[in-house]
């Protein structure tokens, strides 16, 4: 399948996990410039997480594969996405999404006593169409 090509980040940390997830979802852009986009519609959005650190916590992980869809899959799976204060704005364009779900992994790993780092968020919204968030290194919490 085409999405299990990944862009890779580059980085030196000791260990390095990625986790798949897709979630139905629909959204409208409410913008002038988004042509059809601005009415409301659904896609399968594929998803793909990559987290890095130097040290597991004490069941061997890095940070739970759960955890993850949890923070994801489980808020955003089956939902508008403009009705989640995250896109107030009015903008779940695929760059947003990517950027609020890194924010959303960034904030739970910074609660973890192993501190992994959520390095890139990739988001493809259509067989054609997909984007990448990546956080400069002091955006961290
Ligand atoms: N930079 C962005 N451009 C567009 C976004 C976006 O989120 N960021 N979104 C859309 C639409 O919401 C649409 O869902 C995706 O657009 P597009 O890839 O053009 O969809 P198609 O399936 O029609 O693509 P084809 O390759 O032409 O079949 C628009 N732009
Ligand atoms: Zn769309």
């Amino acid at each position: 399948m085409l999405q299990q090509f990944y862009p890779q980040v580059f980085h030196d940390f000791r260990y390095e996990l990625n986790k798949d997830m897709q979630i139905a979802a629909a959204h409208f852009i409410n913008h002038k410039d988004a042509g059809q986009c601005r009415e409301t519609h659904g896609h399968t959005y594929f998803i793909n997480i990559t987290i890095a650190g130097d040290t597991l916590d004490d069941s061997g992980f890095l940070v739970n594969f759960k955890t993850l869809k949890d923070e994801v899959h489980g808020v955003f799976d089956h939902s508008l996405l403009n009705d989640h204060p995250s896109f107030a704005d009015g903008l779940p364009t695929t760059e947003m999404v990517a950027r609020v779900f890194w924010e959303k992994i960034d904030e739970r790993l910074a609660a973890q006593e192993n501190r992994p780092y959520c390095l890139q968020v990739l988001v493809r919204e259509t067989p054609t169409s997909y984007a990448i968030y990546r956080p400069k290194r002091d955006e961290h919490r």
